[in-house]
């Protein structure tokens, strides 16, 4: 049975990802593009669902909706920047989040993304998705994030962004997270 669900990001590069993930499923997928507040804090988890609460707060209850937060932990820094990877990016860009590590030999990243989904009854499901790699001076377009500096150990050398997109979800954060949401769905 084919299911309506909204997912709410203002982000056209995660969306444009989320719709190949979900092209093969049962999901008539529509997007909200409203900017949701990010909660302060470094447990992933507790971000994704309470931006999951807000959306529902907004859509009203009752339909189905999910959203997602995408992380970026740096082993060194015992994982930050984690969620605050979108203001280092906004505000220092790549080349300086690349030089943070300057000094440590230790170069290890995870990504990690969460879905908080919440059901026509309002039960809140969350997924997680963890891709690990190191971060490398930018490589490749810089047309999402921070794509360029983030190199997965399975990828034989490419950062994500010298990926195609295709080859980028089957290896990814977003790909894994998005694998297990599918399969929870398929199973509804
Ligand atoms: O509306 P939402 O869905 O929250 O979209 P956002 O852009 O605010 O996204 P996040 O809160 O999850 O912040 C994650 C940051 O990491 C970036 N990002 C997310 N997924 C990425 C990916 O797969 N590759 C590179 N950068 C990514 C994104 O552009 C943000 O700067
Ligand atoms: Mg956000």
């Amino acid at each position: 049975m084919v299911q309506d669900i909204v997912f709410v990001t203002g982000n056209a590069n995660k969306l444009k990802e989320v719709q190949m993930l979900l092209s093969g499923s049962d999901i008539n997928l529509s997007n909200e593009p409203l900017d949701l507040d990010e909660l302060q804090d470094t447990d992933l988890q507790k971000i994704a669902v309470a931006k999951c609460q807000q959306a529902v707060q907004v859509l009203g209850a009752g339909k189905p909706v999910f959203v997602e937060d995408t992380a970026l932990t740096f082993q060194e820094f015992n994982g930050l920047p984690g969620a605050y990877i979108k203001w280092f990016l906004k505000s220092m860009g790549l080349e300086k989040i690349v030089q943070m590590l300057d000094n440590f030999p230790n170069k290890s990243a995870q990504a990690i993304t969460t879905i908080a989904y919440a059901d026509s009854e309002g039960k809140i499901h969350v997924f997680e998705g963890i891709t690990d790699g190191k971060i490398v001076p930018a490589r490749g377009p810089t047309a999402f994030g921070w794509d360029p500096i983030f190199e997965p150990l399975e990828s034989h050398g490419q950062t994500y962004a010298e990926m195609t997109k295709e080859d980028k979800n089957v290896i990814s954060h977003r790909g894994r997270a998005f694998a297990k949401f599918n399969q929870f769905l398929s199973g509804n």
